[in-house]
């Protein structure tokens, strides 16, 4: 046996260790700081909303496998996510025995909030570590928590743990060691949860806090002091959307220097193959499918990484719950609960995590519309495809003194994309006929400096996905369609370029049917079939069409004065609308079957979203007509 193998199998037998606790008390920090993974961690409830597995090495040299669950605040599961989390602790999953340890993380500045779900889980009789995590953050608010009186109280061993420092994680190793060889137990079934009532938890609670902590009222006054200003009921709003508005012209103004260095360089390899090859079918494949196509998208990773620079710094400081409280009122008003505004947050990344992240909300329609409306958001592979269209066709100045048009435009664009899912999901609750509005309940955390090295990890997570989105399904997609598109060649005599009688021009000039009516030419129809597999695609698609469709010297160009020539404004506004509505995104609709356990869901949603789309192009492409564009 190999030593892999030997590791390999040592871990299928290792036990199984299960971080459980409240949301945001930092399980995914300790996961992470344990496994050296690097799975998400941001300054809110409800960020993990699956189950993750990883495995370690104790000091000792015992191996452990370790799972991180959804936060819960109760096991008598509310919501999907949380659902998740009892059934691994119940054992209740199939292909998954309960955990042979639970460890127990509490956020130590709020245990009377966090003990309730240790007594809870203390009835299920399974052998526990008590983790009293934020203990920096107790010491400097002066709350003194008494972990020896604690383990005395709780009869189970207690340590203290700092999840965001490096070491933070060593008492709970040495406490793992210690516990050592692990001897399996058979839980209590679930429902020796309810044998005590909820009142008679909460005493027991306070009963255990009157003897082992002092100061556990010690508010954060800063972040108080904060909140006056944030949640003020004029001044909160205004913030929000100078906050927000900012963001986009960020995404524009500091995003100039860096792509032009990306697309120049694109252009110089180009250039240089150009130059250095001879003219035949693999320099076209070289300079007109692959670095027309691929590198057309892969210009955007600049402004693709400000807008996940801001949103991720918002997400761990601590000011999405507040936004969610600001926006109560607003979804209210749609019949939406507070609960929705990070789900769709998460949206504007992509509408994956989105649509997943609405498993936080408790009541199922308002759940499904939240599904429903998340791909409304407008997702980061839409923003090649703005950027693109904006910077051919808007010019590049300020108005109102240090706006820039470009940026204002994005803003627009985004917001109509807000402003529609809200119109939408007023018009599917009327519909229902619901009116019951829920209450916002969320926690509202304290207030942090965001962690450098989480934003910097969160980072180059982001930049790593995207660049292997542009590395496999659009690079495959390029050639593919790059062999379409020259492939049969030009019949003799031909008066067009050859792609426009290649296999994709034919579909393309099939589709222009459809699509006429709304401004878009064949070159347009081509793109936006492959865009449907990834919507970026479709930028590098029409990288591809145009670099086919030119001739000799023009060969190889930026593709932004090319579409400036050969599109009218109307049919670039009408494309822009298009993209605000759109179902381009074939992996949205997969996930939305599987989230919501019906197809039925997915073709609604392609549906309604594809005669919105048509709908505003056709709107905005004839007035744009009439109007002279
Ligand atoms: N100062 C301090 N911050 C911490 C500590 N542990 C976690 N955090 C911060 O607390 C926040 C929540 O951490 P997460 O690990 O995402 O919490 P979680 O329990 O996984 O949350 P959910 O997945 O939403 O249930 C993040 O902003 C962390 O940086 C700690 O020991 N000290
Ligand atoms: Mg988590």
């Amino acid at each position: 046996m190999g030593v892999t193998e030997k590791v390999t199998q040592a871990i299928s037998h290792a036990p199984m260790i299960a971080l459980l606790g409240n949301p945001n008390c930092g399980k995914t920090a300790l996961f992470n700081r344990l496994t050296g993974s690097r799975q998400k961690v941001a300054n809110y409830a409800g960020v993990t909303i699956e189950r993750k597995e990883g495995h370690f090495m104790s000091p000792a040299g015992h191996p452990y496998r370790v799972l991180d669950l959804p936060g819960a605040y109760s096991l008598t599961a509310h919501t999907p996510d949380e659902a998740i989390t009892r059934d691994v602790v119940g054992g209740l999953r199939a292909n998954d025995g309960s955990p042979d340890v639970v460890v127990c993380v509490v956020n130590a500045t709020n245990l009377r909030l966090n003990l309730r779900l240790v007594l809870e889980i203390q009835r299920l009789g399974l052998p526990m570590i008590l983790c009293l995590n934020m203990v920096d953050v107790a010491k400097k608010r002066g709350i003194e928590v008494d972990a020896e009186k604690l383990a005395r109280e709780l009869g189970m061993t207690v340590v203290e743990t700092v999840a965001v420092q490096s070491g933070g994680e060593k008492a709970l190793l040495r406490a793992l060691d210690e516990m050592w060889p692990v001897v399996p137990v058979k839980p209590q079934p679930l429902a020796a949860i309810d044998a005590v009532s909820v009142e008679d938890t909460q005493r027991e609670v306070r009963r255990i806090l009157s003897v082992v902590a002092k100061n556990v009222h010690n508010t954060d006054d800063r972040s108080e002091k904060i909140d006056n200003v944030v949640l003020h009921p004029v001044a909160g709003p205004i913030i929000l959307a100078v906050l927000m508005f900012l963001i986009f012209q960020a995404v524009f103004t500091w995003a100039a220097v860096p792509m032009d260095m990306i697309s120049g360089g694109v252009e110089h390899i180009g250039a240089l193959l150009s130059e250095h090859m001879a003219d035949g079918v693999l320099r076209s494949l070289l300079v007109e499918g692959i670095i027309g196509g691929v590198g057309s998208v892969l210009v955007f990773l600049p402004q693709i990484l400000i807008l996940f620079f801001f949103i991720l710094i918002l997400e761990d400081c601590g000011y999405l719950p507040r936004a969610a409280f600001l926006l109560d009122r607003l979804m209210g008003g749609v019949g939406l609960s507070g609960r929705a505004f990070i789900p769709l947050l998460s949206s504007f990344a992509c509408a994956i995590p989105g649509v997943m992240a609405a498993r936080t909300i408790q009541n199922p329609r308002d759940r499904l519309v939240t599904i429903m409306i998340a791909p409304l958001m407008t997702c980061s592979a839409r923003l090649p495809v703005y950027a693109l269209v904006i910077a051919a066709f808007i010019p590049e100045r300020e108005v109102w003194g240090a706006v820039s048009l470009q940026g204002l435009i994005l803003f627009c664009l985004y917001f109509a994309g807000i402003v529609s899912a809200m119109g939408v999901a007023w018009f599917m609750k009327r519909s229902a006929g619901s009116k019951v509005k829920q209450a916002l309940m969320m926690e509202l955390p304290s207030y942090h400096w965001p962690n450098l090295h989480n934003l910097a990890i969160g980072l180059w997570e982001r930049a790593k996905i995207f660049l292997m989105r542009v590395g496999t399904v659009i690079l495959t997609l390029m050639v593919l369609l790059w062999a379409l598109s020259s492939f049969p060649g030009a019949p003799a005599g031909a008066t067009h370029p050859p792609i426009y009688y290649s296999i994709a021009g034919m579909l393309g000039r099939a589709l222009e049917v459809i699509f006429a009516p709304i401004g878009f030419g064949w070159e347009i129809c081509i793109a936006l079939v492959p865009g449907m597999a990834a919507r970026e695609v479709a930028v590098g698609a029409l990288g591809t069409v145009y670099a086919l469709s030119q001739k000799g010297d023009d060969l190889a160009t930026s593709l932004t004065p090319v579409l400036a020539s050969s599109w009218s404004l109307a049919t670039a506004l009408s494309l822009l609308a298009w993209y605000v509505f759109a179902p381009q995104c074939l992996s949205t609709l997969s996930v939305v079957r599987r989230e919501t356990g019906h197809a039925r869901y997915a073709f609604y949603m392609a549906g309604y979203m594809f005669a919105l789309a048509y709908a505003a192009s056709f709107i905005t492409y004839h007035t744009a007509r009439a109007l002279g564009a």
